[in-house]
């Protein structure tokens, strides 16, 4: 492929089109909390093509002519062994989620996935220092599925999310982040301890919503634990 049709993966009037949504998106979550200091972000899988961010940038300040574009499926192979369809001319690497991200594909078919780094998410991994975070009988559990993928949950449901230990390197978290999906098929996120959190939906608006639950969950779970509130009811 010619350089100016590699371009063209990411050059679009639409909106709606990854390599726009990608720069917009992170933009609103850089003004949540949810992607400062570099830190998180969000990746976008078409049918054949998956759309990465570039890594340690401002995150709100990325442009379309700064996205990776991979061929998709392949195998989640380490950094040098990646194959590409596109890359930035600028000497960029790839986000340092991107085989997190492929836990998303390839364990819950997942269309986009999103990396916060919400103090939300960090408190709760503190104060829920077990390896599973709960919460029951909150409005915003309807606004997550099964898995992220499957269907909503009701208001009766006990959200139920892993918490797994940091590691130095975000790349390692792969395995760890793979056996919480497999022993928790019904998480919709893995939580990542004193770090943040992982989500991903079957689109990327289905993602979005979702990490707002999740982090409105994980906001007033942690509010009713630092006012001795019980935050799992029986029934
Ligand atoms: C201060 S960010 C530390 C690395 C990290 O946690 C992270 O999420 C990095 O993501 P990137 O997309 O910049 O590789
Ligand atoms: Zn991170």
């Amino acid at each position: 492929m010619s350089s100016d049709d590699a371009d063209a993966l990411v050059i679009s009037p639409d909106p709606l089109h990854p390599a726009n949504l990608i720069p917009e998106l992170c933009q609103s979550f850089y003004h949540l909390g949810w992607v400062t200091g570099t830190g998180g972000g969000i990746c976008i899988r078409t049918e054949d093509k998956v759309y990465i961010a570039p890594s340690g940038v401002q995150k709100e300040r990325i442009k379309p002519s700064h996205i990776f574009v991979l061929p998709y499926p392949q195998a989640a192979s380490p950094h040098a062994d990646r194959v590409f369809l596109r890359r930035p001319s600028l000497n960029l690497k790839e986000s340092a989620c991107t085989p997190l991200f492929w836990n998303s594909f390839e364990l819950r078919d997942a269309g986009s996935c999103i990396h916060t780094h919400s103090q939300h998410a960090v408190m709760a991994t503190l104060l829920w220092p077990g390896p599973v975070f709960r919460i029951s009988h909150q409005e915003m559990i309807k606004g997550v599925r099964l898995g992220g993928t499957g269907k909503a949950l009701s208001y009766l449901d006990t959200l139920e999310l892993p918490i797994i230990e940091n590691t130095p390197n975000e790349e390692d978290l792969k395995d760890s982040m793979a056996a919480a999906m497999v022993e928790y098929p019904d998480a919709a996120g893995i939580l990542v301890r004193r770090h943040g959190v992982y989500v991903w939906g079957s689109d990327w608006e289905k993602a979005k919503t979702q990490t707002e639950c999740l982090d409105y969950l994980f906001e007033i779970g942690v509010k009713m634990k630092l006012a001795n509130l019980p935050t799992v009811l029986d029934g």
